[in-house]
């Protein structure tokens, strides 16, 4: 479904590449996990994808999408996938709320931009995703400072929902939350992939959280991609020092 090749990402006035020619494939409907430490290139790739990275800045080789490389595709192009085709829970979405906006504000105003809905059909949708997101419908009266962190993500990916997405890039969902919490987030996005057959591509630093749902993890150590496979593989016999770093890291 999404299909990276030889991709290369390098901002305005670095002499580094973030990203250094990585390839890996998402398939359809498979829950994915992009793990390293912070500052090895994940974000830069899911914003490459998403044609976001900023100004001045060069991403080389290709990103395929349904058939489309996004890395060339105009403006507009690009934000009618956004959304409807590809969605991001961006990295502190817990955050990313305008303070004075209510939450189903925020959702309502994703539904009228890009699906035209308006009044009482956007907020019958909205409360309907947020309980999707497993969120009392009531959420939608209330301002992002009344609602817990894991409230927030959950909010953040109901908004993430909104335009019905295929493929879903969630960067460090879980950050910042409580183990409990984290796991409620993660299966919810368990459930999400399944029952609405979404794709999803997990960005963390987390390796032991990534290898708890994905069938598949890419490992990415300084804009390279060092080492991929099953987690299972990957946590009994890492190939690579820096995965076994990792690895011992959880012990
Ligand atoms: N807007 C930017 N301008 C210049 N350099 C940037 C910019 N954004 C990221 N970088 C650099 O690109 C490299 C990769 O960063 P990136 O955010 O993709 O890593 P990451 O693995 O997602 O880490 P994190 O989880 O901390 O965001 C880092 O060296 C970072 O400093």
């Amino acid at each position: 479904m999404l299909n990276v090749e030889g991709l290369r990402v390098r901002y305005a006035g670095q002499l580094h590449e973030a990203v250094s020619g990585v390839s890996f494939d998402v398939p359809r409907g498979a829950f994915v996990g992009l793990v390293g430490e912070s500052g090895s290139g994940k974000t830069s790739i899911v914003m490459a994808a998403l044609g976001l990275l900023p100004a001045g800045s060069a991403a080389t080789g290709a990103i395929d999408f349904e058939g489309q490389n996004l890395l060339t595709l105009d403006e507009e192009s690009l934000r009618r996938l956004r959304w409807k085709k590809i969605a991001l829970v961006p990295q502190g979405a817990q955050n990313s709320f305008t303070p004075v906006k209510t939450v189903g504000a925020h959702i309502e105003e994703v539904l009228r931009v890009h699906l035209r809905l308006r009044g009482e059909a956007a907020k019958a949708r909205a409360a309907a995703l947020l309980t999707e997101a497993e969120l009392d419908a009531a959420v939608a009266r209330r301002y992002p400072h009344e609602l817990s962190g894991g409230q927030k993500q959950r909010a953040a990916i109901a908004l993430a929902l909104a335009c019905e997405p295929s493929l879903l890039l969630a960067d460090e969902p879980t950050t910042a939350l409580d183990v409990v919490t984290q796991a409620g987030i993660l299966g919810l996005l368990r459930r999400l992939r399944r029952e609405k057959r979404l794709t999803v591509l997990l960005v963390t630093h987390d390796l032991p959280m990534a290898a708890s749902v994905c069938s598949q993890l890419f490992v990415m150590k300084d804009g390279r991609l060092v080492e991929r496979g099953a987690p299972q593989d990957l946590l009994t016999a890492p190939r690579h020092p820096y995965t076994l770093r990792l690895v011992r890291a959880i012990l």
